[in-house]
């Protein structure tokens, strides 16, 4: 253990450096050498394959945290962080899935008081008539004090134009996240086309979201690396031929759906399909072993339809 000097400006104090704080090198896999500080974070994130760069966004914000705190309590200036975030990303590039595990994280870090998540539509936050909307949006963030409001396809909000009332719960939701921004994060997320055009049409929205998240497409093999932990976790695992069909498949299937491929919800769609469908087939055995209901071969893999 070191102990180092720092000023603040009441005087001289002395801060003596934990084992956590000595400076830790990034290897090039993005995850870091000796006496990782981060370790918790690379475990809770362990299951995402690929978002190479969200991971050290998220790093980022919480080594702030922490450096924040520490000044805090050195009675250096010290901002509170922000954490309000904007996601961008097309279908099933995990966006839900990184906002749940995030409520969880802040609550861990003390950030949050409750961790809990709270998703919300249009139909959740916008109203019929007049004083409905800034009511429902309201409500919605009363329950979501103390974790994360996650509304999804927010450029819906905005759909109607300055007529429409969902303009009063964009604006509701703005004022609150001034307000309330100690114990609430708010989280826009969409599809990223629509989102830019939404942060264009609604100027000054941008800038209160410190942070923006880009989810990227998987490639080909992110998207066969999902595949096979999606079976694993379940206890099954493909044949290789079965992965050879799964792999063709995916190729072309991101070809020619384009923008509206749903990555890894797509994947999960085909590996609870052939799941059914290799139960299907096992029914009609007489005998079985346990490799029998292990393996998903690639009579079980009905890819169109999936
Ligand atoms: N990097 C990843 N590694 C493993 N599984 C993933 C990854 N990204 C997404 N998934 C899985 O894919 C599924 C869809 O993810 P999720 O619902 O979070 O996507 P989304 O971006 O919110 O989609 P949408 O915008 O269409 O609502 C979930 O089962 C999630 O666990």
């Amino acid at each position: 253990m070191e102990s180092q000097k720092l000023r603040n400006r009441n005087g001289q104090i002395n801060i003596v450096l934990q084992k956590n704080d000595v400076a830790v090198e990034e290897t090039s896999d993005g995850t870091y050498s000796d006496n990782n500080p981060f370790s918790h974070i690379d475990s809770d994130f362990s299951s995402f394959i690929g978002m190479t760069n969200l991971k050290k966004t998220i790093k980022e914000v919480y080594a702030t945290i922490v450096m924040n705190e520490k000044r805090r309590q050195m009675d250096l200036s010290s901002n509170r962080q922000v954490l309000h975030m904007l996601f961008k990303g097309n279908p099933g590039t995990g966006k839900t899935t990184v906002a749940r595990k995030l409520a969880k994280m802040y609550f861990d870090m003390n950030l949050l008081s409750k961790g809990h998540f709270i998703e919300a539509e249009r139909a959740d936050l916008v109203g019929e008539y007049i004083g409905q909307t800034a009511q429902k949006t309201r409500s919605i963030i009363q329950k979501a004090m103390g974790g994360i409001l996650f509304v999804d396809e927010a450029y819906s909000l905005a759909r109607g134009g300055e007529k429409d009332f969902g303009k009063e719960a964009i604006d509701t939701l703005v004022k609150h996240m001034e307000d309330n921004h100690n114990d609430f994060v708010l989280i826009l997320a969409g599809y990223p086309y629509e989102m830019d055009r939404f942060l264009t049409l609604n100027p000054g929205l941008k800038s209160r979201f410190p942070f923006i998240l880009d989810f990227q497409d998987y490639d080909l093999d992110q998207l066969v690396k999902i595949a096979k932990q999606m079976v694993h976790e379940r206890e099954y695992e493909f044949t290789t031929e079965a992965e050879f069909k799964l792999r063709n498949h995916l190729r072309q299937k991101k070809k020619d759906t384009h923008r509206n491929f749903s990555n890894a919800r797509y994947v999960r769609n085909v590996i609870e399909h052939s799941i059914r469908l290799h139960a299907v087939r096992l029914l009609g055995k007489e005998n079985f072993t346990v490799d029998d209901l292990i393996k998903l071969t690639g009579k079980d893999l009905s890819l169109d339809e999936a």
